[in-house]
């Protein structure tokens, strides 16, 4: 355990002189809101503790040995994460033993663990996907630790998404269970910027600005066809992200169906409708679906067992050619001459290097995560409203992010397309209440359940 002491000065934050750099000292009870926009007299909230440079840290630097794993799916980015926890943990503080684990959680086990150091991982943010490779499955808690206490790892930190955040937490309570000194830090990934609280994972705006070439081609196939159809698919498994933000990002999307909104294709105000009303108007038109929409539809037409992949998430129908077949068909039986082409650019926009941005991202939370296990604390780390915060594991893992279309983002993205809702009253109602209940919200005054609630109140008052 070490503590190093502050150099201050009257108009600047605190400093502290680590080996080569100085950093300022971000102050320990400093902490950062999970939710800024509050209704009067709603309570204070949950606060998570503001990520930065600690004035006491707990790791002496030649005694830590650090390791990084990357779990799950690729996203642009993670090679940007590696390379600056190793030169973060090299020039900020002088850590020189750190070691990759090869092939996700399962490697921790069953592969050699790599050297890297500075000069080794130097080039490595220009390439997509993972240096270190990557899995699905594999995940055995004592095993794990097994390896990591007869190593003497005492810093580990775990780049994935929800299901790696989830074995992070598990590795993290095996080791205090154990009660070795060892510091894990989660740094969430996922391009489907499905995990909760954080703003937005890294390699969630290049896979958005990625879309975007599928979409432009989408529509230069459309629009250069007689009632020309221009269809692409998208990931996200249970939210529609990438597909909402590519959607408002690009305007030449007329349709964009996400898991979050249940869409139906026959009748009044469905998909078919739109469409043939779309074609009438303008000849052509574009339409953005996310992997995870329809599912419920696809598995009605074509009734299959589901099946799961290593981690036990479970395998997707292709909405995408589904949605294909289903319209020509429509088109077919109203005797309509159309053209589709369906573009299919998943892995595409998820096995580039990360842009500008996201580069300065993953450049920023490595740093957070660095200087969070230094001082020897556990987390998640991710930014919280514009701040960057160690985040408690089971705040991450407990539930996942969604689009919420009775939000205003997703009415934003209908005015754009102008598509129809597929919503009723009562669904908006009813999603509603449901979200107010999750987030334990009293009943807005005005709306029939407060007005319920208050004349029962006066009732019972006038009965006293
Ligand atoms: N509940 C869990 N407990 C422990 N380990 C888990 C759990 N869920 C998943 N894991 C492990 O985490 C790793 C990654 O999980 P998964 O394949 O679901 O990807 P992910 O981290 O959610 O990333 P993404 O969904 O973005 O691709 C796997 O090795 C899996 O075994
Ligand atoms: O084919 P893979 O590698 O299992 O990954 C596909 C999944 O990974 C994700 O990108 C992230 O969970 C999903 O959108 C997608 O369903
Ligand atoms: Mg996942």
């Amino acid at each position: 355990m070490s503590s190093t002491s502050p150099i201050t000065s009257p108009n600047s934050p605190l400093f502290l002189t680590h080996c080569k750099i100085t950093l300022p000292i971000q102050l320990s009870n400093d902490t950062v809101p999970e939710k800024v926009v509050v209704q009067k007299n709603s309570p204070r909230g949950v606060h998570f503790r503001r990520a930065g440079p600690r004035q006491r840290v707990y790791f002496e630097p030649e005694d830590v040995k650090a390791c990084i794993v990357t779990c799950g799916g690729l996203c642009p980015g993670l090679n940007t994460v590696i390379r600056e926890l190793v030169c973060g943990l090299s020039h900020m503080y002088n850590v020189n033993d750190v070691f990759g684990i090869q092939n996700g959680y399962k490697g921790f086990y069953s592969s050699n663990y790599l050297r890297m150091t500075p000069k080794s991982v130097n080039d490595i943010h220009k390439r997509g996907g993972t240096v270190l490779g990557s899995s699905r499955g594999g995940h055995d808690t004592h095993k794990i630790v097994d390896n990591i206490q007869d190593r003497g790892i005492n810093q580990v930190y775990i780049i994935g998404g929800d299901g790696t955040q989830k074995g992070a937490y598990e590795i993290f309570k095996e080791i205090r269970r154990r009660g070795l000194k060892v510091a894990v830090a989660g740094i969430p990934k996922t391009i489907d910027n499905d995990i909760a609280v954080i703003d937005k994972s890294f390699g969630f705006d290049t896979a958005v600005e990625e879309a975007q070439r599928a979409i432009d081609a989408a529509h230069v196939e459309a629009s250069s066809a007689e009632n020309g159809i221009g269809l692409v698919k998208l990931m996200g498994r249970y939210s529609g992200f990438i597909a909402m933000y590519a959607t408002l990002a690009s305007r030449d999307v007329d349709c964009c169906l996400i898991p979050e909104s249940l869409f139906y294709l026959e009748g009044e105000g469905g998909l078919f409708e739109y469409i043939e009303r779309r074609l009438k108007e303008n000849n052509h038109m574009v339409i953005v679906v996310a992997e995870g929409a329809g599912q419920d539809l696809i598995a009605k037409s074509i009734p299959v067992a589901d099946q799961l992949d290593a981690s036990g998430n479970k395998l997707l129908l292709d909405v995408g050619l589904w949605l294909t077949h289903k319209i020509k068909d429509h088109c077919k039986s109203k005797k309509m001459e159309m053209t589709i082409k369906y573009i299919d650019p998943t892995y595409m926009i998820r096995a580039i290097p990360s842009n500008a941005s996201d580069n300065v991202y993953c450049t920023l939370l490595a740093h957070s995560a660095i200087h969070g296990a230094m001082a020897g604390y556990s987390f998640t780390v991710g930014m919280v409203n514009g701040r960057h915060a160690y985040i408690p594991f089971h705040r991450v893992t407990s539930t996942r992010s969604k689009v919420k279309i009775t939000d205003r983002m997703w009415a934003r993205l209908l005015s754009s397309t102008n598509q129809p809702s597929f919503l009723s009253k009562e669904d908006i109602m009813e999603a509603r209440e449901a979200e107010r209940l999750a987030n334990r919200l009293p009943v807005p005054a005005g709306s029939s359940e407060h007005t319920k609630k208050h004349s029962a109140s006066v009732l019972s008052n006038g009965e006293k």
